[in-house]
């Protein structure tokens, strides 16, 4: 599939501008759940700022906090110290300034793509008149390349097509900063280098600030301008950043034959591998300081019970 846009973003190549100022910065934010013995500190003291116009992803490891983290820049949970500023604004809440896409689509079954989308529209741009917002709706259906299946319901989708409606519905929101929280890890391979591709296209001509969640380091390394670890949990903090100087538009055959391409992946992969191999060897430590009492019982000789078994006369069966 290919979007009406690619051809004039594809041709777009961008000039890195001096630092722009963060739209949305963290400072020492810490995040946990739950209390007394089950309390589970999940993010601790995470500081970043994330550029307008940019592309952040942030690579993690499974269960290390990254949908937690997604959550807090929503405004879908809120930190337990620190702060999380928008403009110079702390967040407090949820807003349509910031469009999240989840992995796992959370579509409304009841409703076809088309309803999908027009709800949030419907929504977001309520003052509009009823034409205004059918053509922004069906704008978006033709971005995402589901004209075709615009009168579907979901469960009459594949993967694909549902988070490309998913997509779809947050950028018809038209949010200042999109949150992609592993959007594609649950599609094939085909499918997933297919969309990674077209957001990347979409994120060209709208230029809107993307911050991408994933814990493959190659699809970081195609879509952003820098990319920053999250390091494995409990007490999560953000390992130091990479940034991606790779030329724009990127080709992802021609980025395996490219030597900075391999070199920033073997820096970001050993990062990685050392960082958890640092969580394993203190998870070891930890378990290994604790002392268990065993009983002291002594082991019975049972070779003289066994012996009477065998010997012992038939019962008459
Ligand atoms: N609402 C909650 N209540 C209690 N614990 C939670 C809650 N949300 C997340 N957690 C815990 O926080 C930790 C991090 O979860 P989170 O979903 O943020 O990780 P993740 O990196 O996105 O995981 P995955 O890669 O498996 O999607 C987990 O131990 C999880 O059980």
């Amino acid at each position: 599939m290919s979007l009406a846009i690619l051809p004039e973003s594809r041709a777009t190549r961008r000039i890195a501008p001096s630092i722009p100022d963060p739209i949305i910065s963290l400072q020492n934010v810490c995040k946990g759940f739950g209390s007394g013995a089950t309390r589970t500190e999940v993010l601790a003291d995470i500081n970043l700022q994330l550029r307008e116009g940019e592309f952040l992803a942030v690579v993690g490891f499974s269960g290390s906090g990254k949908t937690t983290f997604t959550k807090l820049l929503a405004g879908l949970e809120k930190p337990d110290s620190g702060q999380i500023m928008m403009r110079g604004s702390p967040i407090t809440g949820p807003g349509p300034e910031r469009g999240i896409v989840f992995q796992n689509y959370s579509l409304l079954p009841w409703l076809t793509v088309r309803g999908n989308i027009a709800l949030s529209v419907d929504t977001v741009f309520a003052k509009w008149s009823k034409g205004e917002r059918r053509d922004h709706v069906e704008q978006f259906i033709e971005m995402v390349g589901l004209s075709h299946a615009a009168h579907r319901r979901p469960h009459e989708l594949s993967g694909g097509m549902r988070q490309r409606t998913s997509l779809a519905r947050t950028l018809a929101m038209k949010p200042e900063v999109l949150l992609l929280d592993e959007p594609l890890s649950a599609l094939d391979a085909l499918t997933r280098s297919t969309l990674q591709e077209e957001i990347l296209s979409i994120w060209e001509a709208e230029k809107q600030t993307c911050l991408m969640i994933t814990n493959d380091v190659d699809e970081a390394m195609l879509v952003a301008d820098r990319i920053v670890p999250l390091n494995p949990g409990p007490n999560a903090t953000l390992g130091p950043v990479f940034d991606v100087r790779l030329d724009r538009p990127r080709d992802k055959t021609a980025l395996n034959h490219d030597e900075g391409f391999k070199e920033l992946r073997n820096t970001i992969t050993n990062y990685l591998v050392s960082v958890r191999q640092q969580a394993r060897d203190a998870q070891r430590l930890a378990g290994g300081g604790a002392k268990f009492e065993l009983p002291d019982i002594q082991p019975k000789d049972l070779s003289l019970a066994t012996k009477a078994v065998f010997n012992s006369p038939p019962t008459g069966r």
